[in-house]
């Protein structure tokens, strides 16, 4: 069994070799659904994880048949308990990071398909973060439990929060265990919640359930436990309908407020391949293949 929320039905397996994630691909819908897979430790995440969670995001992300990810963990864990992820695996941080396992075949210098070993510690979570934030579609944290330090961060990061209204809790434990998100997970958190919120869940660590994060603007919707994965799905579908320009358009429009040069670059990015669909680009191109100056004259000047 994947999860017991998870509709056989729904899904086929799509396979890149993962051990700490489960990926497939919807059969009805244009969507992808990507889980943690390590209920046991709250879905904690080592390197060998997110080296899994940046080979699957990346996979999704070119998929052009794709409209939509859904970021979940699957469980329950054996004493019962639910989890999107509790953030880094405490186990293997050391000075430098988190650790591979050394028992296991180390990824290979360069192998950008499995990670590099970091000299020993990695924070390449991180690398996640930005995955997600550029994903040229919507990415939806789909939260069946616990969302804990950097599996807090994750949902904050993604475009959109569903959570399970009796499982899901949220929570900030990044300072008990002197780490701290002081990028995207406190300062887009800020965003949602407001200052004194943000500074709250971080200063103060407490544990919200899922009607208070929506309350307080971190998550989109509360849906039964057992209907969450359905919800999700329809969102996902919802979303499949909808013009794929328009949703990668408005995606980035939102963040490039935030996001500073990084945002007008990749804004300015699908801008350019917006423009680069008239004729008046074509003639540009032509005109250098062959040897001539190009002929803007039939263009107007739109206003
Ligand atoms: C998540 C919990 C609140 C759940 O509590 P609960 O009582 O339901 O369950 P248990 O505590 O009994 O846990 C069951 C089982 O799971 C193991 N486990 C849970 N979380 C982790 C974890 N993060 N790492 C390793 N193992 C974990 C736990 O030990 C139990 O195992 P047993 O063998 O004893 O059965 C609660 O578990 C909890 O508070 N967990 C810790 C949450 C936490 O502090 N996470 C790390 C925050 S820091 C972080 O995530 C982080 C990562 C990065 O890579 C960063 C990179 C750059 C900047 C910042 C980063 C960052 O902050």
């Amino acid at each position: 069994m994947v999860s017991a929320l998870f509709d056989p039905d729904h899904w086929e397996p799509i396979d890149l070799d993962l051990d700490d994630l489960t990926y497939h691909r919807g059969t009805d819908v244009s969507a992808v659904r990507i889980a943690f897979d390590r209920p046991d430790v709250r879905n904690a995440f080592r390197p060998e994880t997110v080296d899994e969670l940046l080979r699957a995001l990346e996979h999704a992300k070119r998929q052009s048949d794709v409209g939509t990810v859904l970021l979940t963990g699957n469980g329950p864990a054996d004493d019962g308990g639910w989890a999107f992820s509790a953030g880094g695996d405490q186990s293997v941080r050391s000075d430098a990071g988190y650790g591979y396992d050394e028992s296991a075949n180390q990824p290979e210098q360069g192998d950008d398909s499995a990670g590099e070993s970091g000299d020993g510690g990695r924070v390449h979570i991180l690398e996640v973060q930005r995955l997600i934030r550029h994903m040229p579609k919507p990415v939806v944290a789909v939260v069946p439990g616990w969302a804990v330090g950097g599996g807090h961060s994750l949902h904050v990061v993604c475009d959109l929060t569903i959570a399970s209204r009796e499982h899901a809790k949220f929570k900030q434990t990044d300072p008990d265990v002197a780490s701290f998100d002081a990028g995207f997970g406190s300062a887009y958190l800020a965003k949602q919640v407001g200052q004194k919120r943000a500074r709250e869940i971080f200063f103060l660590g407490k544990t919200y359930d899922a009607a208070e994060a929506a309350e307080m603007g971190m998550v989109n919707a509360v849906v039964a436990h057992d209907d969450l994965e359905e919800r999700a799905l329809e969102w996902a579908e919802t979303m499949a309908g909808k013009s794929p320009t328009a949703m990668r358009m408005l995606k980035y429009a939102f963040n490039m407020t935030d996001d500073g040069m990084i945002g007008q670059q990749v804004f300015a990015g699908e801008a350019t391949r917006l423009a680069y669909r008239t004729d008046e680009a074509a003639e540009g191109r032509d005109a250098f293949l062959e040897g001539r100056d190009p002929d803007f004259s039939d263009v107007p000047w739109r206003y």
